[in-house]
């Protein structure tokens, strides 16, 4: 069995917040607001997975209302979040995500994203694919008021290998 899923998140960006994304706290002037840690990279991640398990989205599970998620460690929700999978019998086939953001660069950090994505879900960093973007100035992103991330994400069950 394969299963798709897609997941999309916004944070927005303000002073005196660190910015974690992917797991990765960046060195930059502003950080992303939120009730957890506002990794929104692994918030995308955390949704794809819950869609291809038909299993809502992340304020189902760890609601924003809850003060048991205040600052939460979002590798620590993915985690939950891929036991669900485990529990279901499946694997991670790939993952590719793209953050969109016009600022701070990405790509320095992206090898490191790419591993502690691939070590929460138990697979190989070749199954993990974290690309960027800007949106050449225009929109949220481009005035860099907030940053976005999408992922897609195939889960597989009792896929016989030919
Ligand atoms: N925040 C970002 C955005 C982009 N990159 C890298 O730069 C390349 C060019 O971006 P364009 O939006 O001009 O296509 C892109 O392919 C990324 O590799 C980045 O590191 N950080
Ligand atoms: C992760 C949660 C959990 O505290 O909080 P936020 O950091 O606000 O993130 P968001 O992507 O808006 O929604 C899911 C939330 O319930």
């Amino acid at each position: 069995m394969i299963a798709v899923g897609q997941g999309f998140d916004v944070h927005q960006l303000v002073e005196g917040r660190p910015c974690i994304i992917g797991g990765v706290t960046i060195p930059y002037e502003k950080g992303l607001l939120g009730h957890s840690d506002a990794d929104v990279l692994l918030h995308a991640v955390s949704d794809a997975i819950l869609g291809a398990l038909g299993l809502g989205d992340i304020g189902r599970h760890f609601p924003d209302t809850d003060e048991a998620f205040k600052d939460a460690d979002s590798l620590k929700l993915l985690e939950e979040v891929w036991a669900l999978a485990r529990e279901r019998g499946y694997k991670l086939g790939n993952i590719d995500s793209t953050i969109i953001a016009q600022k701070p660069k990405m790509a320095p950090y992206i090898p490191q994203m790419t591993e502690i994505i691939a070590r929460a879900l138990g697979a190989d960093s070749t199954q993990v694919n974290v690309k960027a973007t800007t949106t050449e100035q225009l929109g949220f992103a481009g005035r860099g008021e907030g940053i976005a991330a999408q992922s897609i994400v195939c889960l597989l069950k009792d896929v016989i290998s030919s």
